[in-house]
């Protein structure tokens, strides 16, 4: 009998950094199809005569599926009874399929720009052609959310003990790459070829992104056969009693408005943003995705800084409040109607990527002080479920909102005219949830206060 401690896979940094990058390359991919046609609205507008509400309604869809299904709470059942390795493979497949439709769907093979399909819920009328494109990111949608959950658990099993808050920045920072390229780079592709030719680019890397996780599957294998340890052994599987706790807590539910408010001023800004540039900045439309481009990028290199704040200095609930006061500067400024210097939407971009660095870097590590880490797994797929409410309803309002405050400019854009958008009215919509971001984030350290759940505490004990 020795009384060395065994050495598993994971205790090879090699090893354990390697499955960290083939994880993330996936969520990359996904990252990379959520935002391929956020630069393409006026392109769409242009050359598929779709109008502000379409754009909305596919862009929306993303979370159709997770919010009224109830897909998010579903596939952490799956990943709970199935594991990690059918996980990975399942959520790729789903990514690839919905994908797939909607590239179809752009490319005239299912549904059509002639026949028109009525919405009841939101009193639309749609041509079959964005009907099936939305509901092809309905299923990816789906895909990349349970893809999400699965690789923060697998970055969990290789790094438990180890560089976990690391990792877990590491794998979030190369995955916003994903959301970079096609913001930056997206409209000069499409306008180069076409729309549906940069959406199945970006269905290839999905494809590359399943070759991945089948490569990752072969580690997980092998360091299952190392331990004793199985996939369900984490402390974060997903139980309905879970959720009966958690929904009971107020300051979990402050953090879950903190995520749904904060959220949706940041990623429909993906969505709009690029139009918004065209319009009131008067950017070309080959780089208008170029501006909000800078902020995920920014915040690939800001997130780490701050986390690590919080990590040795605490003041994790200032530093949401702080976050969510730039974003009111931000979407105030966006607001102005006399504010179109395209230097100012330089600097405001900058803003917004330092904002979106402080909130989450906070936020997250946040969880585990007000949630009891047996039922973090239930927590994060909760507030996932809870932030996809406003991913799917906040792109369909302002599309909608659009559409209505500017009768006839979709029609004439269509036609060829040079006419903009005016989006000062629907721009109100992204003031109003940033001032319900720091009404909330404000509350979330009154209520630590009360509670004491340590969140102005350093996370590391010096
Ligand atoms: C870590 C966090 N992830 C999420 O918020 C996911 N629910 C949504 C992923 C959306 C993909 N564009 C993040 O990305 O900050």
């Amino acid at each position: 009998m020795t009384n060395a401690i065994k050495q598993t896979l994971r205790d090879s940094k090699k090893a354990r950094w390697t499955a960290l990058v083939i994880l993330s390359f996936t969520m990359f991919a996904g990252y990379m199809f959520t935002e391929v046609i956020s630069p393409l609205k006026p392109i769409m507008e242009r050359t598929l005569a779709m109008n502000s509400s379409d754009f909305g309604f596919i862009t929306s869809a993303y979370g159709l599926f997770n919010v009224f299904l109830m897909m998010l709470v579903i596939v952490g059942i799956l990943l709970d009874k199935f594991g990690i390795r059918f996980s990975t493979i399942s959520s790729a497949l789903i990514m690839i399929i919905g994908g797939a439709i909607k590239f179809a769907a752009f490319k005239g093979l299912i549904g059509s720009p002639d026949a028109t399909i009525h919405i009841p819920l939101v009193d639309l009328d749609l041509t079959t052609q964005v009907f099936w494109a939305g509901f092809g990111f309905a299923v990816f949608g789906v895909g990349v959310e349970y893809a999400g959950i699965t690789v923060s658990k697998a970055v969990a099993k290789w790094f438990k003990g180890k560089e976990i808050a690391l990792a877990m920045g590491m794998q979030v920072a190369i995955a916003r790459v994903g959301s970079f390229a096609p913001l930056a780079f997206g409209a000069k592709i499409a306008n180069t070829y076409d729309v549906p030719t940069t959406i199945l680019i970006v269905v290839v890397f999905l494809i590359l992104g399943l070759v991945g996780f089948f490569y990752y599957n072969i580690m997980d294998r092998k360091l299952d056969a190392e331990i004793v340890v199985e996939d369900g052994a984490h402390g974060d599987d997903f139980k309905f009693s879970d959720l009966l706790v958690i929904v009971g807590n107020w300051g979990f539910w402050l953090i879950a408005l903190l995520c749904v408010f904060f959220y949706s001023t940041v990623f429909p800004f993906y969505k709009y943003g690029p139009d918004l540039m065209v319009n009131k900045f008067g950017v070309s439309e080959d780089w208008a995705g170029f501006l909000p481009s800078l902020v995920p990028f920014g915040t690939m290199l800001l997130t780490p800084i701050f986390g690590s704040i919080y990590d040795k200095k605490g003041k994790g609930a200032s530093i949401m409040i702080l976050g969510a006061v730039l974003l009111i500067i931000v979407h105030g400024i966006f607001y102005l109607p006399f504010i179109t210097s395209v230097v100012a939407a330089f600097f405001n971009v900058i803003l917004l990527g330092i904002a979106f660095s402080l909130v989450p870097s906070a936020m997250w590590p946040s969880v585990p002080k007000i949630i009891p880490e047996r039922q973090l797994g239930s927590a994060y797929a909760f507030i996932f479920w809870v932030q996809n409410f406003g991913l799917w309803g906040i792109p369909l309002a302002v599309g909608i909102v659009l559409d209505k405050t500017n009768p006839g400019v979709a029609e004439a854009k269509a036609a060829g005219e040079a006419i903009n958008y005016d989006y000062q009215t629907t721009w109100t919509i992204f003031v109003v949830l940033t001032v319900l971001a720091l009404i909330t984030a404000l509350l979330l350290k009154l209520e630590d206060k009360r509670k004491g759940y340590g969140l102005e505490l350093p996370n590391i004990k010096q």
